[in-house]
């Protein structure tokens, strides 16, 4: 049962779907005990990290010239994750259970011997790529990265680091849960709490005395210094997790995003944001100045790869000048909507010079009526555990 969940959640996410989004509900139709849900889940993210390997030992040990169709190839990619990535599985149930799933497509005699053929080597779909000439493509292919990205971590980290971030970007993220009552003031931000399992708070979730915030998200809340009262706009709202812990510190928000589908997610909150319809460039024209705005800007959320394992399939090296263009407009945008003194703050899920440093840079010689304030927020999932995130104070001049 497990598998077949699992198996659905691929199709569809080889169909667009988003992989949370689509495992959610498939959990939710399938009513497994929590051991298969878990099971489940490890199995999609696990299974789409490490796609571009699993592909790599497939080919090699299928005959030449043979095609196999999607659903085939979901099945192989399966079988493959859980003899190479996934230590507790008896090799005899990665196999029967992928030649039964295969029987429906009648691939079973491909899948079967696909699995058999592969030996349990785990080094071999990256023992062969030189790692002397081309630390990256020895990079991409040993963690399973697309090659454009694995050349920028190392032009942009070092060798050593990129590996770092790489090994650990490979691995099921932390659980970070944010209070919004009083508690935990002590921590380091105050309310902040990593868990191992969500069980025990299921009940606080429900009634809205926890939020699931990963931390570098929780940290940008705690840039914009909120003081009782203070007004901001939060223009890229979307769910609404930073509006509502901004809410949370006892500003007064206006949560805008142009999707209906978040908003309405956002309606449904529990907490007290005023909620707008739109383009932050439509609605700039016909808002007052604020205290601060907050730009959540839309970018390429590589920093947020471990949540979203399909990004690193989907996302493409030109999305960045792309994703770059549209956020250098919103922040042209909402810019004059910050009262003299007043801030903005820029944040993005990224780590592209493009989108982060370079985009305020730029931003800066276009506003001198702006200035850096104070220095960059920086997170990183080997230094921080946390989401790549970044984030800044611009300072409207008075
Ligand atoms: C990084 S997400 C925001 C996450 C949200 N702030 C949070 O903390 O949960 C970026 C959001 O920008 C929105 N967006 C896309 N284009 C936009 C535009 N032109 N104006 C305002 N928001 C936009 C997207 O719908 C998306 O919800």
């Amino acid at each position: 049962m497990p598998r077949n969940t699992a198996f659905h959640v691929l199709q569809r996410v080889e169909e667009g779907a988003y992989s949370h989004i689509a495992l959610s509900s498939a959990l939710d139709r399938a009513q497994l005990e929590p051991r298969d849900r878990g099971l489940a889940t490890h199995l999609v993210y696990a299974t789409l990290t490490w796609q571009q390997a699993l592909d790599s030992l497939i080919n090699r040990s299928l005959s030449k010239g043979v095609k196999v169709d999607t659903a085939t190839r979901i099945i192989l990619r399966l079988g493959v994750v859980q003899l190479y990535f996934m230590d507790r599985i008896p090799e005899h149930a990665a196999v029967s259970e992928a030649v039964e799933m295969a029987k429906k497509r009648s691939s079973e005699k491909l899948v079967n011997a696909v699995l058999r053929r592969l030996s349990k080597d785990r080094e071999l779909w990256y023992r062969e790529t030189d790692k002397s000439s081309k630390p990256a493509r020895y990079l991409s292919a040993k963690w399973s990265f697309p090659t454009w990205l694995a050349n920028r971590m190392v032009q942009q980290l070092g060798e050593e680091e990129a590996e770092k971030w790489m090994e650990v970007m490979n691995q099921p993220p932390p659980i970070w849960l944010r209070s919004r009552t009083n508690e935990l003031q002590d921590n380091t931000p105050p309310g902040a709490l990593k868990v191992d399992e969500l069980g025990p708070y299921m009940e606080g979730l429900k009634e809205g005395t926890w939020v699931v915030q990963d931390l570098a998200a929780q940290l940008v809340g705690h840039l914009v210094g909120v003081e009782p009262g203070m007004t901001v706009w939060d223009a890229c709202a979307g769910l609404g997790g930073k509006a509502l812990h901004l809410a949370d510190l006892r500003a007064k928000v206006v949560a805008s995003d142009p999707s209906t589908s978040k908003l309405d997610l956002l309606r449904k909150a529990h907490g007290d944001v005023e909620i707008l319809e739109g383009k932050a460039q439509d609605l700039a024209p016909t808002l007052p100045k604020f205290d601060c705005v907050l730009l959540d800007a839309p970018c390429t959320s590589l920093g947020v790869i471990r949540r979203h394992p399909e990004t690193r399939w989907t996302r493409l090296e030109h999305h960045i000048t792309n994703l770059a263009k549209i956020q250098s407009e919103l922040l042209d945008a909402v810019a004059p909507r910050v009262k003299p003194s007043g801030l903005l703050v820029y944040s993005v899920c990224t780590f592209t010079r493009e989108e982060t440093s370079k985009q305020v840079e730029n931003f800066l010689k276009r506003h001198p009526d702006f200035e850096q304030d104070g220095p960059f927020l920086v997170t990183t999932p080997v230094e921080h555990d946390s989401d790549a995130f970044f984030a800044a104070r611009l300072r409207r001049k008075s």
